[in-house]
């Protein structure tokens, strides 16, 4: 498969590439291949997931970008600059950067390690903690109760926000995050990805992220690139490609096999293929949906019912109706490539 031809056809010339990795190997003096010739092209704003078993050179490929390794062969650009032509502390000022252990400073209050990098980038005291408790606020931590703790009071979760307004304290238009939020517990993981999602529509940073987790893949990757053993690109698309067409045998096995019902979280429902609400009886429609949800919102609101139709609104408005065979033919038109629909 041409990785390459696929990379830069889901790139699709809609964002400019804000990181670029091209032909980039690793291997380490033992002779490990961690990653293998890899092109990878990140739009300005999107959010890019590397997934993959483990020891597939995920963290390897995050730590090339920001250089805190070199890749023995290819080249990375960041906003069309070599990043080995750049000073690499300037370069880390420019790239926020979270992992899983958050590396907090223990003997600093949660102020303090959030207010570090703007101390660092030269601001005053004063305007380096109103930034700080900005970015508390914007992470959901109250300044009032947590600002004067020190991380070991603070709960796994509550460490992670902490790591992420630190992350984000100089303001970098690019954030590389290593399992940011493996450290904690089922429902917290939920929670915090779906607040760094607001977050992320908020502020449109240029995100690389890396999980083990297929799930947490799928959730919140624009475009999600799956690795294999040897740092090998398998497959780089977007999750319902992912779900619905993956390329090979290992990719369809680590998606695993219920891929089928998860490509229903990451399918909108689409408009045109709605049917008519004539002549369905407002108490023959399950609880109605809204236009931007899921198909798999619809089809949990035709279950919960025990209908086989469910409203569609948009706003105060109804649009139409859905069916079973409607999402069915909704997931099918999802992967049908735009160049086949008939004129
Ligand atoms: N300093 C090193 N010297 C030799 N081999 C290394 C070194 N660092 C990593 N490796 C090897 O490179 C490969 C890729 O490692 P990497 O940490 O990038 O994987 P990963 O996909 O992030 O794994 P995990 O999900 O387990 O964190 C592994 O086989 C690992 O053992």
């Amino acid at each position: 498969m041409d990785v390459t031809a696929q990379a830069e056809a889901a790139q699709g010339g809609e964002r400019p590439a804000m990181i670029r990795l091209t032909g980039v190997g690793k291997t380490y003096p033992d002779g490990t291949t961690a990653v293998h010739d890899l092109d990878l092209a990140v739009g300005a704003g999107e959010l890019v997931v590397l997934v993959g078993p483990s020891g597939c050179g995920k963290s390897t490929t995050l730590k090339m970008i920001n250089r805190l390794i070199e890749p023995t062969t290819g080249t990375i650009e960041i906003d069309g600059r070599d990043v080995m032509s750049q000073d690499p502390v300037a370069l880390r000022r420019e790239i926020g950067y979270v992992i899983q252990q958050v590396g907090l400073f223990p003997h600093q209050r949660v102020e303090a390690n959030v207010m570090t990098v703007p101390l660092l980038l030269g601001e005053s005291r004063a305007t380096a903690r109103e930034r700080a408790h900005e970015l508390m606020e914007l992470v959901g931590l109250d300044v009032e109760t947590y600002a004067r703790r020190y991380p070991h009071q603070l709960s796994g979760g509550q460490r992670q926000r902490v790591g992420v307004a630190r992350a984000l304290a100089a303001n970098p238009p690019v954030l590389l995050m290593d399992e940011p939020f493996g450290a904690v517990d089922p429902v917290v993981r939920v929670r915090l990805q779906d607040e760094f999602l607001r977050l992320q529509r908020e502020l449109g940073k240029t995100v690389v992220m890396v999980t083990h987790d297929i799930d947490e893949a799928v959730r919140m990757g624009d475009r999600v690139a799956v690795f294999a053993t040897g740092g090998r690109l398998a497959q780089l698309g977007t999750p319902a490609e992912l779900l619905g067409r993956p390329a090979d045998d290992f990719v369809a096995d680590f998606v695993g096999s219920t891929r089928g019902l998860r490509r229903l979280a990451v399918t909108p429902i689409d408009p045109a293929l709605l049917e008519p609400m004539d002549g369905v009886a407002a108490g023959d429609l399950a609880a109605a949906v809204d236009l931007d949800s899921s198909l798999e919102e619809a089809l949990a609101a035709m279950l919960r019912d025990d209908r086989a139709v469910v409203g569609v609104r948009d706003g105060a408005r109804f649009v139409g109706v859905l069916t079973p065979n409607g999402v069915h033919r909704a997931l099918r038109a999802s992967l049908r490539d735009p160049a086949e629909e008939p004129a």
